[in-house]
């Protein structure tokens, strides 16, 4: 579970992130839509601990980030807009390596190849090197290392930015997967059509502050989307 308590950052004067309060359940997926400059980035980057908040508290499983750098490491994986990976290795190796330093020497090949298989990469890629893979491959790696590392909590920063209509769409029906497992996602994103699609949540940001909160099966796309040009407008 994810929770910001009166979350707020500033950047030497300036507020980026305005006291955000905000639970993600395991099985939610919460998209957190906004202009550029919003605050999105800086919330997930709060949850990974890569920043440290102003005041308030990011808490995983009830563990606040601040505090418990590394337990909450453990319980997460992130998924950025482009996947770090070693590009001189293959799929296999890069999710066998990850899986490691993550604590999971025990896997079998037939094991990583089954959460690459799981994250939809195709068969013949996992022995290829990943210099060679679409961004799409490459996102679906990442996914692969979540479920490989037994994530409790999924976070993305921009995943299907760049990514074709298909790719998204796979990637949007992986997250849903994995939120059936009782993952908790929060995910930065420009793309309200995937939000509302695969979404169970959406947050409008604005200026720092959650101007919007809702479920999305209780609004339409168009709707959605008006709702979201209000916001920028007002
Ligand atoms: N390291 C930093 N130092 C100073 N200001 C920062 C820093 N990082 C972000 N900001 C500012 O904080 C605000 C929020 O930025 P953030 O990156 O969280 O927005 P975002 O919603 O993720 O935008 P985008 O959609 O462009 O990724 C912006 O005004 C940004 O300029």
């Amino acid at each position: 579970m994810l929770e910001a308590v009166n979350l707020k950052k500033d950047y030497g004067g300036h507020l980026a992130l305005k006291g955000l309060n905000l639970k993600i359940e395991p099985g939610e997926i919460y998209c957190l839509l906004g202009a550029n400059g919003a605050g999105k980035s800086t919330t997930i980057n709060l949850f990974l601990d890569f920043i440290k908040p102003s005041s308030g508290m990011a808490l995983i499983d009830g563990m606040n980030v601040a505090d418990h750098s590394i337990e909450t490491k453990k319980a997460l994986a992130y998924i950025p807009e482009i996947v770090m990976l070693y590009r001189n290795l293959s799929g296999l190796e890069n999710l066998r390596y990850f899986s490691q330093l993550a604590g999971h020497s025990e896997y079998t090949d037939a094991d990583l190849l089954g959460f690459l298989k799981r994250a939809g990469l195709p068969d013949h890629a996992p022995m290829k090197r990943v210099g060679g893979y679409s961004k799409g491959m490459r996102q679906k790696v990442g996914i692969a290392i979540a479920i490989a590392k037994q994530a409790k909590v999924l976070l993305l920063d921009e995943p299907t930015s760049g990514l074709d209509p298909k790719a998204s769409n796979e990637f949007s029906d992986l997250l849903v997967q994995l939120a059936g497992d009782g993952v908790a996602i929060l995910m930065a994103t420009h793309d309200l059509f995937r939000a509302k699609e695969s979404g169970t949540r959406a947050g409008i940001m604005k200026h720092g502050e959650l101007v919007a909160d809702l479920v999305t099966a209780d609004i339409g796309h168009a709707d959605l989307e008006a709702l979201y040009l209000k916001h920028m407008h007002d």
